[in-house]
């Protein structure tokens, strides 16, 4: 088996007959972190839910370890180890944070649990709150850990940092680089240029649906990114 987890092939979906993804080609390694920046609105989340299976793709393959995963759902896919803490189905308001974490069946007593209480430690403190009295910043962390928590090979991360606070940032750069180096493999769109620079093995710009690299190609990610996603 070759250290290539996810590779993508010719991959285009949207909703009803607008096409918002148009073919998309990319594989990532193990322990690779990429982080897919760009525009409001050019289809990032798009690309995201075809690559957790919460929208089917209309045409292209997805393989993951070399075993074609396209025509399964997102719960399929999550048993299959692609973990994601996407927007929509985040968090639940209803439920305490303890119960929203366990909703996946790994918010166990781990290493990887401790060393993300240790992280965020506002976590334990709010275990018995219920997740909609949480700030918005707050039930991003709650969605981070549980998503890191699952310990898929590859984990799916959409803006992850929205509403947090630097530190907290930074901390989940840390632990996304320290998960990484386990060999597990991560895609973040984010728009924090901080945590693309912290932690980015490569990074892709969205423009119209499709992707181009910028990073490492480019030895500039910085004067990139914000010419791309800026002007
Ligand atoms: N459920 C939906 N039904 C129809 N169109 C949608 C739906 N969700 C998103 N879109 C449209 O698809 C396009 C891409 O949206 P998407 O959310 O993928 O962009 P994005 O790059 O993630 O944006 P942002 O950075 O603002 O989160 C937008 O034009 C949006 O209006």
């Amino acid at each position: 088996m070759s250290d290539k987890i996810l590779d993508v092939k010719g991959l285009s979906g949207g909703y009803g007959d607008i096409t918002i993804v148009r073919d998309v080609n990319f594989s990532i390694g193990k322990g690779e972190v990429v982080c897919l920046a760009g525009r409001n609105g050019v289809g990032k989340t798009t690309l995201m839910k075809l690559l957790s299976g919460s929208l089917p793709p209309v045409t292209g393959q997805i393989s993951l370890n070399e075993n074609d995963v396209s025509g399964l759902n997102a719960f399929e896919r999550q048993q299959k180890q692609i973990s994601h803490g996407l927007q929509e189905q985040s968090v639940f308001g209803g439920l305490t944070v303890r119960d929203n974490l366990s909703l996946t069946g790994k918010w166990g007593k781990s290493p990887l649990v401790d060393r993300l209480l240790e992280a965020f430690p506002i976590i334990e403190k709010r275990y018995d709150v219920q997740a909609g009295k949480l700030s918005g910043g707050e039930r991003k962390l709650v969605s981070f850990c549980r998503a890191l928590a699952e310990n898929g090979l590859i984990t799916l991360l959409d803006e992850p940092t929205e509403g947090v606070q630097p530190e907290n940032i930074e901390r989940m750069g840390e632990v996304i680089l320290e998960q990484a180096k386990q060999g597990r493999s991560f895609i973040v769109a984010e728009q924090n240029l901080s945590l693309i620079e912290q932690i980015a093995h490569a990074c892709w710009v969205m423009d119209h649906g499709e992707l181009k690299s910028l990073y490492p190609s480019s030895p500039d990610l910085r004067g990139y990114v914000v010419k791309d996603l800026l002007i």
